[in-house]
């Protein structure tokens, strides 16, 4: 297999957004990606597996002249989603949706990936399609599986994401901090059931869970440095089962977000204490986890970023812009702590719809420009310093 053509990405790309699978269940993902290496039929090319997270995958380019070895990562898990795209490639999977689009994510890395096995690269290449990004922290679980070891280790690891909100096709970037570390939050709060007529008898979990999300507006408002900024949110609440039965238990999960770790572990200090407050208040137990994982804030390195900024800037085929820090997180920010590197966003063209939504349906016209766009950098990287 040669270079992709636009209609093969957009064939990859459409395969893959039928068949989205959530972290750690990336079997079929996976399937296709290794049929698809297997299909380059490349001299210079090793897999590996990685038994402790058996759904990644390490595929190797053997460099010409090697100095160094440069890795690039792709996530390929996908959301708990019921898709309303209405598209005729829409997801057969009832539920789950490519909905953060690592479906363009996987296609660009391909895409590289079978331009370099058809061009034999000077340095080495490692290729990391790393399952869960969206919980799980695959990228921190395979590291500390020990994959990056000996051959298999990068010297630099480079990754993109979708933005619907720029311009297909357009890489954007920044020195310093990209995306924001997170810290996931599960929390229960246990009272006791009972007659909707008797409250005095029951201790009412919902009452205290609503306490507990009124007081950490709190946090952002009065605890973060504003012009810091960060973000708590709660996205799920689940309580109760009928309208006149109190309800002994309430469960909500949500997330925490900051750019700087010394806020984030803030954030967490004053969600324990306010679970706990209210617990006391209400005479209820709160059991609360907050996990951290690999998601740790995107801090792009000073050398590489600094070289990927320029070549971007002056190559006359790419469409580059520098962006302010965004609260996405990512588990890449766990990477970029143990190998230096660059992340960047590829613009998809969907402003009207945001990353998570169950109608974003990125514009497949970003994905040559983007291949063409990282090709391009990893050349240029292989003959710099
Ligand atoms: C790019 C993106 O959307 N990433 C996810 C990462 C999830 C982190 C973790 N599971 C959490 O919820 O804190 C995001 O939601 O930003």
């Amino acid at each position: 297999m040669a270079v992709l053509s636009e209609a093969d990405l957009i064939a990859v790309r459409r395969s893959l957004h039928r068949i989205p699978e959530l972290a750690l269940h990336e079997i079929q993902t996976q399937a296709y990606i290794e049929e698809f290496v297997k299909q380059l039929d490349c001299a210079w090319l090793s897999v590996k597996h990685v038994p402790a997270v058996p759904t990644a995958l390490l595929v190797r380019l053997e460099g010409t002249a090697p100095r160094r070895t440069l890795g690039y990562r792709t996530d390929i898990d996908a959301l708990p989603v019921e898709e309303q795209t209405g598209l005729p490639f829409a997801s057969n999977h009832p539920g789950v949706m490519h909905a953060c689009g690592h479906d363009v994510h996987i296609t660009v890395a391909l895409g590289i990936l079978a331009y370099f096995a058809a061009h034999q690269p000077k340095d080495n290449l490692l290729f990391f399609f790393q399952p869960a990004e969206e919980a799980e922290y695959g990228g921190k679980r395979v590291y500390d599986a020990g994959a990056f070891a000996g051959r298999f280790r990068p010297d630099e690891f480079y990754a993109l994401h979708d933005n619907p909100a720029l311009p297909a096709g357009q890489i954007a970037t920044r020195m310093g901090t990209l995306f924001a570390g997170t810290t996931e939050i599960h929390l229960t709060f246990t009272g006791k059931s009972g007659h909707a007529a008797f409250p005095q008898k029951a201790n009412d979990a919902i009452v205290a869970a609503a306490a507990f999300v009124m007081q950490v507006q709190t946090i952002v408002a009065r605890n973060v440095d504003p012009v810091r900024g960060g973000v708590v949110t709660l996205g799920t609440f689940h309580a109760g089962t009928i309208g006149n039965v109190i309800a002994g238990s309430a469960r909500l999960d949500g997330t925490i977000r900051a750019f700087r770790q010394a806020d984030i572990e803030m954030m967490q200090q004053r969600v324990r204490q306010i679970a706990e407050g209210v617990a006391a208040t209400y005479g209820v137990q709160a059991a609360l986890k907050l996990i951290q994982g690999g998601y740790m804030p995107v801090e792009n390195a000073p050398k590489q970023t600094a070289d990927l900024i320029h070549y971007m800037k002056h190559a006359p085929a790419v469409d580059f812009a520098e962006v302010a820090p965004a609260m996405t997180g990512e588990d890449f920010g766990f990477l970029l702590q143990q190998f230096p590197g660059t992340m960047v966003w590829l613009g998809v063209n969907d402003p009207q719809h945001s990353l998570h939504a169950a109608n974003f349906s990125p514009d497949e016209a970003a994905l040559k420009p983007g291949v063409a766009a990282l090709v391009g950098f990893l050349k240029h990287r292989m003959e710099e310093e």
